[in-house]
C-alpha cells in the first residue's frame, strides 16, 4: 500500500484506510493491557508511532512503520509454529491402529477401541502403540522417543512395552495396559507442549523493563521533539525505541531447548525451570536409587536370637516385606526366592514412613526397618550396628531383636564422572540426604567426594535441610527418587527425579524429569539450560540492546530517515530468531 501510494498509483486516502485497518486490533490489544493491567504495551506504543507519524506528514514511514512490526510478529508467531512442530517432531508419534489377535483371528483396530487385556503384534520396523507388557516373542526396541537411549533394548515374556517405541528387529505380543492419553508417550507430549506456559523470571523482567522503559522513552521524545521540532527524527526513533523484541526474545528459546532436552529423555515442566537450573550453585542428592544403582543385594544375614534360623529370619521379613515397594524390601524378597525359602502372605502389613514395615506373619508381629523402628516399638537393642557401605535392616519378632540382615548396593555407573562434570560447571556445594544410617551415608558420600553427608533423615528434615541451604542464599537443585524425597523435590529451587525407576510421586513432585535414570542426565540438563541462558541474555543484550542504542544514535545524529531505520529494525528480529532457532541443532557439550 504504502509503495503504491509512494509511485502515486493511489491516493493518500486509501494509505489512510489501510493504516487504520492495521492499527484496529493494536489500538485494541493495547488500550485493553492499559486499562486492565494498567501496564503500558508495546501496541500503544506502535499505535502512538504511526499517529506520530500521519499527523507530522510522513504517512508513508507510517504506514511501513507499521507493516514492519506487523511482519516482525508475523516471523515470531511462525518460528513459534515452527519450534512447537519440532517438538513434535523430535519425540515422534503413536501409530493409530493396532493389529489385535483374539478368537476371530488377527485385525487391525483403531487404538481407540483398544481395550486393555487386548494381545497387540508388533514386527519389526514398526512402532508400538500401547504400553504393556509382552506375552509372546522377542525383539529389539528402541526406546529413545522415551528414555532418549538410542541404544536398543532386549524385550522378552514380562518385559514393559511402551507406545511410540520402535521394535527394531523380531517381533512383539503385547498385553495392552494403556491405550491413547494414558500412556507415558501422551504424558510425555503433554508435559512439554504445557512447559512453555510456565514463563521463566527472565520473561517477565523482560515485561518489566518494556512497562517502565517505554514512559521514559515517551518523555525523552517529547523533550527532543521540544528541541528540534523535528517529526522525522521523532519517528525514526520511535521505530528504535520500540521494545517489540524484548517480549519475542525469550519464548522461543525456551521452547528451543524443551524440544532439545525432551529429544535427550529430559522432561522440564516449565521454561521457568530452565532458568533456575542454569543458576543452581547447590546440588543436593538423596542416595538410595539416586547415587546407588538400585540393585540392592542382600550380603549377608547376623541372627541374633537363637531360636530362629536363617531361613526362619529371611523368610519372616520377606513375608512382612512382599507388600513393599521399597528397594531394600525388593533386595529381602529377591534373596528369599534366590535361597528357595518359602514366605508366606503377611496377614497384615503396614510400611511405616522412612523407618520400615511392621506385619502379622503367621500369626507373629514382625518388624523390619531401621533401628529407630525396633526402638520405637519397644524393641531392646544394644548399640547400633553398622558395617561401613552396608545398610543394615533389623528384624524383630514378637517383640524381640530377632536379627540383621545386611544389604549392599553398588554405586551408579558414571556417577563420579557426572558429580566431576557438574562441579566444573560451578557447582560449590554436593550434599547427600537420607533416610539411610550414618556409616553407609558417610561410606557412600566419600567414595563420590560430596562436601556434606546427613544421614538418618525424616522426609521433612529432607525439606529443612533444603530450606537451610536456601536460607544461606544458595539456589538449590534436588536429586531424588522416592516417595521420602518428593517433598523435597517441591521444596528446591528445581526438582529432578530420576523418572525411570523412581515413584510416581517423585515425578510428579518434581519440576524435571529424567526418562533414564542416569545421572549423566542431569550433566546434559544443566548444559542446555545454561546455554538457554545464554542465549537469551545474548538476545537481549545485543540483538536488543546494542542494535537499539545504534539505532537511536544514528537517528538522533540525522544519519538515517525513518524508511531505513525500519528496515535496519528488522535486523535485530532476525538476528533475535536464527540465535534462538540455533539451539534446536547446535553442538552443545555433554548433550
Ligand atoms: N520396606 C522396608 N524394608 C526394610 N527396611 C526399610 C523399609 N522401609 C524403610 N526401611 C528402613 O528405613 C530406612 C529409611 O528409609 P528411607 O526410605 O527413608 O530412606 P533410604 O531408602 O534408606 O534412603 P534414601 O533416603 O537415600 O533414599 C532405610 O534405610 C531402612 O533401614
Ligand atoms: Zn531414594
Amino acid at each position: 500500500m504504502a509503495f503504491l501510494y509512494w509511485q502515486q498509483l493511489i491516493p493518500i486516502q486509501a494509505l489512510w484506510v489501510a493504516v487504520a485497518i492495521g492499527l484496529y486490533p493494536l489500538v485494541k490489544t493495547g488500550a485493553v493491557d492499559l486499562v486492565k493491567e494498567r501496564k503500558i504495551g508495546t501496541e500503544i506504543f506502535v499505535t502512538i508511532a504511526t499517529v506520530v507519524a500521519l499527523i507530522g506528514g510522513e504517512t508513508v514511514a507510517g504506514a511501513v512503520l507499521m507493516v514492519i512490526i506487523l511482519i516482525a510478529e508475523f516471523i515470531a508467531d511462525l518460528n513459534m509454529d515452527r519450534a512447537r512442530a519440532s517438538i513434535k517432531d523430535l519425540i515422534g508419534s503413536v501409530p493409530q491402529v493396532a493389529l489385535v489377535r483374539d478368537a476371530g483371528g488377527e485385525r487391525m483396530v483403531p487404538i481407540e477401541n483398544l481395550r486393555a487385556g487386548d494381545v497387540v503384534l508388533v514386527r519389526a520396523g514398526e512402532k508400538i502403540p500401547v504400553d504393556g507388557t509382552v506375552v509372546g516373542g522377542a525383539a529389539s526396541v528402541n526406546e529413545a522417543s522415551i528414555t532418549g537411549e538410542s541404544i536398543p533394548k532386549d524385550k522378552s515374556d514380562g518385559a514393559d512395552v511402551f507406545a511410540g517405541t520402535i521394535v527394531e528387529s523380531g517381533a512383539l505380543d503385547i498385553e495392552t495396559e494403556k491405550v491413547g492419553a494414558d500412556t507415558t508417550f501422551a504424558r510425555i507430549i503433554s508435559l512439554v507442549e504445557n512447559a512453555e506456559a510456565e514463563q521463566a523470571p527472565v520473561q517477565k523482567l523482560a515485561d518489566k523493563v518494556a512497562s517502565w522503559l517505554i514512559p521514559v522513552v515517551l518523555i525523552f521524545l517529547v523533550a527532543v521533539y521540544l528541541y528540534t521540532r523535528d517529526i522525522r527524527m521523532i519517528v525514526t526513533l520511535l521505530i528504535f525505541t520500540s521494545p517489540a523484541e524484548l517480549g519475542l526474545a525469550t519464548p522461543l528459546v525456551i521452547i528451543a531447548a524443551i524440544a532439545r532436552a525432551a529429544r535427550s529423555g529430559i522432561l522440564v515442566k516449565g521454561g521457568v525451570y530452565l532458568e533456575s537450573l542454569a543458576k543452581v550453585d547447590v546440588l543436593v542428592f538423596d542416595k538410595t536409587g539416586t547415587l546407588t544403582a538400585n540393585k540392592p543385594e542382600v550380603v549377608g544375614v547376623e541372627i541374633q536370637d537363637g531360636t530362629l534360623s536363617e531361613a526362619d529370619l529371611i523368610s519372616l521379613a520377606a513375608a512382612a516385606d512382599r507388600r513393599s515397594v521399597h528397594p531394600l524390601a525388593k533386595a529381602v524378597v529377591n534373596y528369599a526366592a534366590r535361597m528357595k525359602i518359602d514366605f508366606p502372605e503377611p496377614e497384615q502389613y503396614d510400611q511405616l514412613q522412612a523407618r520400615g514395615v511392621k506385619a502379622t506373619v503367621a500369626g507373629r508381629t514382625v518388624l523390619v526397618g531401621n533401628a529407630s523402628l525396633l526402638r520405637e516399638a519397644g524393641v531392646p537393642l544394644s548399640d547400633a550396628i553398622e558395617k561401613g557401605g552396608q545398610t543394615p535392616v533389623h528384624v524383630a519378632v514378637d517383640g524381640t531383636f530377632a536379627g540383621v540382615i545386611f544389604i549392599a548396593d553398588t554405586l551408579r555407573p558414571g556417577a563420579r564422572e557426572a558429580l566431576a562434570k557438574l562441579r566444573a560447571t560451578g557447582v560449590k556445594r554436593m550434599v547427600m540426604v537420607t533416610g539411610d544410617n550414618e556409616a553407609t551415608a558417610r561410606t557412600i558420600g566419600k567414595e563420590l567426594g560430596m562436601d556434606e553427608v546427613r544421614a538418618n533423615l525424616m522426609p521433612q528434615d529432607k525439606v529443612a535441610a533444603i530450606a537451610e541451604l536456601q536460607k544461606q542464599g544458595h539456589r538449590v537443585a534436588m536429586v531424588g527418587d522416592g516417595i521420602n524425597d518428593a517433598p523435597a523435590l517441591a521444596r528446591a529451587d528445581v526438582g529432578i527425579a530420576m523418572g525411570g525407576g523412581g515413584a510416581q510421586a517423585a515425578l510428579e513432585a518434581a519440576d524435571i524429569a529424567l526418562m533414564k535414570d542416569d545421572l549423566a542426565r542431569i550433566v546434559s540438563a544443566r548444559a542446555i539450560a545454561r546455554r538457554a541462558y545464554r542465549t537469551i541474555q545474548e538476545n537481549i543484550f545485543v540483538g536488543v540492546g546494542v542494535v537499539h542504542v545504534l539505532g537511536i544514535t544514528a537517528a538522533l545524529m540525522g544519519w538515517i530517515g525513518p524508511i531505513q531505520a525500519a528496515i535496519l529494525h528488522l535486523g535485530p528480529d532476525v538476528l533475535v530468531f536464527l540465535n534462538s532457532a540455533k539451539l534446536l541443532r547446535v553442538r552443545i557439550q555433554d548433550v
